[in-house]
């Protein structure tokens, strides 16, 4: 995510005689503290909490990382700031601090192109060599003061005000989903429909809009509500552990009305997935209204137990679809007309509007960069919105859309991982069918994710001739209509590869 970033400092660093010697040197040390943080952590708590730690930047002896949130960031700074720093220190001399930052919802954007003599971004505050806190404390939830008493002691976030039914625009790609949340959300005498709802949906598609809508909703009817992320959740069990309460974490969310869950994909570790079974059980069996949001439907939770997946898909199921043009020139113009309230001048044609609804197509985040960009150019310019200037504004939003590219060998070593055979294996004469499927697939999955021609994939492919590339390609294109299992099973892998 940070990838271009990290091009601009690190080149930028060591043109000024900085410590970092170099992207690919610095790149390679992160990669080294990271294994030997999860050999030393084990596999459950490396993922639950360093999965999704990423390295910005090393500028002046202070390595600056990443975290998506707010919570994994006080979370890491005061249970493992010495280890990380330790370990840092072991693989490099250049790093004499850590520091550790929550990257922006809307990523590039909102980062501020910084030169490497300046302060990193504001909440990254380097932790000093010796670190305080030899005993882990919990990290502190600043929250608004009617989010407390209910939702601190349950490590509840906050509801964001702006993210409302009134807000979110429905179009033909989450009228379904639209319609599902407003029943759950007004459903009469307190009754439980559709337990649990459960959303899904590629990034930015107005998932987390929904569940924070029916959030405000029953909170305006007077019922307890707890919205969690899978982050939060994961403290809150956490947390119970180390106090030793009696009461599991699931009494204690017995006394809600609705429980929500967002980005239930990040719940990771055994113990941990257990506890959610638990905890959804518990609370669907008291018929206590549950909220999930994932990125991908329950079959396709790959981390989370049989039982746990097919408990989360016993309820309603409904998939948000890429927002199609029209609902996308609508979340535009709305966003615009409520900015004009703050910002009266500003002022974008309908030709505007199209140019961007027609240009970014991939999520309402990026829609609302979009905007914001807009804005900063009209103030800061004080000039009128031209195609040209949105053009540039809006620039690399549009280029951010390409897809990742994959790696003809990325692929290999994917599926041998999958099917549990080498990937020696799949460049091998074997014939036997254990390793004649998983190289097929590989075959697939490299002409349909890479531009690469069919004789050059054979020749990838242990030298074979192209004709043998297009026969597994055309059998694996015919088994996927006709074996579901195995077009979920593709579809994950795909999935895996281009993130
Ligand atoms: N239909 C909509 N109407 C108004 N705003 C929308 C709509 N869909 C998405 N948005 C806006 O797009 C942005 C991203 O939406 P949201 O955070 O709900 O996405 P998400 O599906 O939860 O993404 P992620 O998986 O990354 O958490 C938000 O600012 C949201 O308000």
């Amino acid at each position: 995510m940070y990838r271009s970033e990290d091009h601009r400092t690190f080149a930028a660093a060591s043109e000024s005689g900085m410590e970092a010697s170099g992207e690919q040197t610095a790149a390679d040390v992160w990669a080294r503290v990271k294994r030997r943080l999860r050999a030393e952590l084990g596999e459950d708590i490396f993922a639950s909490w360093f999965g999704r730690l990423e390295l910005d930047s090393v500028v002046e002896g202070c390595a600056y990382l990443t975290v998506p949130t707010r919570f994994l960031k006080s979370w890491i700074e005061s249970h493992y700031a010495d280890r990380v720093l330790s370990v840092y220190r072991s693989e490099t001399p250049d790093v004499e601090r850590v520091s550790i930052g929550v990257r922006s919802t809307l990523g590039r954007e909102a980062t501020p192109q910084r030169r490497p003599s300046e302060a990193p971004r504001p909440n990254a505050a380097p932790m000093p060599m010796a670190t305080q806190a030899s005993e882990p404390k919990m990290p502190s939830m600043a929250l608004p003061q009617e989010e407390r008493g209910e939702n601190s002691d349950l490590g509840g976030a906050p509801l964001d005000p702006r993210l409302t039914f009134e807000s979110f625009i429905v179009g033909r790609s989450n009228a379904l989903a639209h319609a599902a949340a407003d029943r759950v959300a007004h459903a009469p005498n307190g009754q439980v429909i559709y337990n649990p709802l459960y959303l899904h949906a590629g990034v930015g598609l107005g998932k987390t809009h929904l569940l924070h809508a029916i959030g405000h909703e029953m909170r305006a009817q007077g019922r307890r509500v707890i919205y969690l992320t899978a982050d939060r959740f994961m403290y809150g069990f956490v947390a119970s552990l180390k106090a030793q309460t009696s009461l599991a974490f699931k009494e204690r969310l017995r006394g809600i009305d609705l429980l929500i869950i967002d980005d239930v994909q990040f719940i990771q570790g055994k113990q941990i997935q257990q506890e959610f079974g638990h905890t959804l059980n518990a609370l669907i069996d008291a018929g206590r209204q549950i909220v999930i949001a994932a990125d991908r439907p329950p079959a396709d939770l790959e981390n989370l137990d049989e039982r746990v997946r097919s408990r989360l898909a016993g309820g309603l199921v409904v998939e948000v679809t890429a927002l199609d043009e029209a609902l996308r020139t609508s979340i535009l113009s709305t966003r615009i007309e409520g900015l004009k309230t703050i910002h009266p001048t500003f002022e974008v044609g309908p030709n505007v509007i199209s140019y961007v609804a027609r240009s970014i197509t991939a999520n309402g985040r990026d829609l609302e960069g979009a905007v914001n960009r807009l804005l900063a150019h009209a103030t800061l310019t004080g000039s009128a919105i031209t195609l040209e200037t949105a053009e540039t504004a809006i620039r690399d939003l549009v280029r951010n859309r390409e897809p990742k590219r994959v790696k003809i060998e990325d692929i290999q070593k994917l599926v041998a991982s999958r099917y549990n055979v080498s990937r020696s294996d799949i460049l091998s004469e074997r014939r036997t069918a254990a390793v004649v499927r998983p190289r097929q697939i590989a075959m697939y999955l490299s002409k349909v994710l890479t531009l690469r021609s069919l004789p050059e994939i054979g020749r990838r492919f242990g030298g074979r001739d192209h004709t043998t590339v297009l026969h597994a390609v055309r059998k694996i294109e015919k088994a996927l209509g006709e074996d579901h299992a195995l077009s979920d099973e593709v579809e994950l892998l795909k999935r895996m590869l281009q993130e």
